[in-house]
């Protein structure tokens, strides 16, 4: 817990100190009531005391308590303001660093974890700062005040409160010990509990068209069964110590009337009074010292779920993704390399998953060049999609090298590789907005070293922070929708393209109408078109399509690649796919056979030459077309 402290800005360091002074002074105004209440004791006691005396004791009580109360509302608003923005600054660290999480990262941590985690998980670390810390600091500093004020008072009474301290403290312990590794258990639960959610509502057509839903349901009661347990198990245990409280803080007054009536009546008349007063002082005292006591219990029951979950929390933020950053820029490339724009190159790549032992591709070489079209071929499972899934480095090669422009992608600045691909994934994803948002989605060049602008940028400690926030949201939303005509006009060449301006001008509001989240509101086929606009209206020099025709019908498929020919014909293009025809067409076909390269050449020279790929050949073209 201590840990993601290091997490908080100056300005919150400096507020939180602020609230140490009004925490020690709603202490201090506390534990003079009882001095007072001492001073109407006496005079109540006393004949022949002025009303007016015990007026102003009161009045002076009053104003104690009133200080007290002020104190107490400047405390708890800065803690509120504290937790809050601490809690933003840890939700936009934590989907910073999600961001530059490639595969393996993710199937790490999983998705339904990471949503915990920057939801559930950072709303505990915010409620215990909001009333943990105000207690964490409060308890101590007041039980030993409190325990200074009564210490001597007299012996007997302080024997008795020291009893009752070991009691509670040797039931917090055992509290502890029992609950915590529970707290644990529970935060995975969470995260299970929204990972079977999750599948459920994203499987939602399948589960019906199987009528799963019994499956599903017996599933969701045992994730959902197992974390109510826990909580219960966790409720049950805490619920023991408010009770055990009471019983100590009640047993404690008894015990200190009990041992005060036997002092009286042992005392002398002269001081009976006197023992009188004492005994009112200590028993108001010895409550400040329990109260501390039962604050110290109610840290304890948000501390240990709190310190699970910035453990969560941290895991996250201290997790390097296994891509690292490269340093060369567009300009270094461009001189180291030679300026071999355009280029792509495999030198003896090996590559093995991060989480398994088996090579996925081995030895696998070829070169594609400055705008010509490399196709890769091959059954399903042969290892396409980990192939050109190492260009925009979203794996490393375990071996050999990915050059493009005729230098290493480690090397490059991560940013400056994918500005200069455009990547159509083998399942389209389009994002809630409209056509023309998704088509231009990559129109603006990624920032290298944005990570401390969004570090400053989460910290909205300050009022300075709070207006560049302001400033950043306005800028957003001042660009959100309002394209230039010229990227109109580009939006629509690249939907020409992709042969999507169709079906998008038949849509209700043309390139303008509404795309639900994960294009749920159009079709595959269509999904795909506007993944290809996307792609190629980045002008990239590199495109990569890895499956991304195949839900296309023959006419369009031809016609995409006949577009792609005469508008990208500078890019170089890295074509996968399952259809000959599809490819046939390549400057080089590559054929990869469980994860090496069993043939490479044109469409002619492999029917010749490879017999996986006459055998794919055969298996879809007809007698003529072979011998075309
Ligand atoms: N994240 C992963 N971790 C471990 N193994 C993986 C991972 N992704 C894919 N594989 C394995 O790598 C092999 C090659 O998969 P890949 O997706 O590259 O094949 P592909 O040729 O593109 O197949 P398809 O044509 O079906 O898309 C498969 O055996 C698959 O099980």
């Amino acid at each position: 817990m201590l840990r993601i402290m290091k997490y908080l800005s100056k300005a919150e360091i400096g507020q939180m100190l602020i609230a140490l002074v009004t925490i020690v002074g709603q202490i201090w105004f506390d534990l003079e009531l009882p001095d007072y209440m001492s001073d109407i004791t006496t005079l109540v006691e006393t004949p022949g005391s002025e009303m007016r005396d015990i007026w102003i004791a009161g009045g002076k009580m009053l104003l104690v308590s009133l200080g007290s109360v002020a104190c107490a509302v400047v405390t708890g608003y800065i803690a509120a303001r504290v937790a809050s923005s601490f809690g933003q600054r840890l939700r936009s660290l934590e989907f910073r660093k999600v961001e530059s999480f490639g595969p393996a990262e993710m199937s790490r941590f999983s998705t339904a974890s990471l949503i915990t985690r920057s939801t559930n998980d950072i709303t505990q670390i915010q409620m215990f700062i909001t009333m943990g810390l105000q207690m964490i600091v409060k308890s101590p500093i007041m039980a030993v005040w409190a325990i200074m004020k009564i210490a001597g008072d007299g012996f007997e009474w302080t024997l008795a409160t020291a009893i009752a301290v070991v009691i509670l403290l040797v039931a917090i312990v055992v509290l502890m010990a029992l609950v915590m590794p529970k707290f644990k258990a529970m935060q995975q639960l969470t995260d299970n509990i929204n990972l079977v959610a999750r599948e459920n509502l994203t499987g939602l057509r399948v589960v019906r068209a199987y009528n799963a839903e019994d499956y599903q349901e017996a599933k969701f009661t045992k994730a959902n069964k197992d974390l109510t347990d826990t909580q219960l198990f966790t409720n049950r245990a805490m619920a023991v110590m408010m009770p055990l409280m009471n019983t100590v803080m009640n047993g404690l007054m008894l015990a200190v009337y009990w041992i005060g009536s036997s002092l009286i009546d042992a005392a002398a008349l002269t001081d009976k009074l006197t023992v009188f007063s004492n005994m009112v002082v200590f028993s108001s005292y010895s409550v400040q010292v329990i109260m501390s006591f039962l604050m110290m219990s109610m840290v304890f029951v948000l501390w240990p779920r709190a310190d699970v979950s910035a453990q969560r929390v941290l895991e996250v933020l201290d997790t390097d993704p296994l891509v690292t950053n490269g340093r060369d820029t567009a300009a270094d490339v461009a001189r180291i390399g030679g300026n071999q724009t355009g280029t792509v190159e495999f030198r003896d790549v090996s590559f093995t998953y991060p989480d398994s032992r088996e090579p996925i591709l081995e030895h696998v070489s070829f070169e594609a060049k400055h705008g010509q079209t490399v196709a890769f071929i091959g059954a399903t499972g042969s290892g396409k999609t980990s192939l050109i899934n190492l260009v925009p480095r979203l794996y490393d090669v375990s071996a050999g090298q990915v050059l493009v422009d005729g230098v290493d992608v480690r090397d490059w600045n991560l940013t400056a590789l994918r500005d200069r691909i455009g990547y159509v994934p083998q399942k389209s994803v389009l994002f809630k907005g409209t056509v023309t948002s998704n088509v231009s989605y990559g129109d603006r060049p990624g920032k290298s070293g944005a990570d401390d602008a969004s570090v400053a940028l989460a910290d909205t400690s300050t009022a300075a922070g709070r207006r560049r926030e302001a400033a950043q949201l306005a800028a957003d939303a001042a660009h959100d929708g309002k394209l230039t005509d010229d990227e109109r006009r580009r939006v629509r060449e690249a939907a020409d393209v992709a042969q999507a301006t169709e079906f998008v001008e038949r849509m209700d509001d043309g390139f303008d109408s509404a795309i639900a989240q994960g294009g749920s509101n159009v079709s595959g086929g269509q999904k795909q078109r506007l993944s290809i606009a996307r792609a190629v209206y980045r002008n990239p020099e590199i495109l990569i399509f890895d499956d991304s025709f195949s839900a296309l019908d023959f006419a369009t498929d031809r016609n995409v690649r006949d577009a792609l020919a005469a508008h990208a014909k500078d890019a170089t293009k890295l074509i996968v796919a399952q259809r000959i025809g599809t490819i046939m067409n390549a400057d080089r076909i590559v054929v990869l056979d469980d994860g090496r390269v069993v043939g490479q050449g044109t469409h002619r020279e492999l029917l010749d030459t490879c017999d996986v790929y006459r055998q794919i050949a055969e298996s879809q073209l007809s007698k003529t077309e072979l011998t075309a």
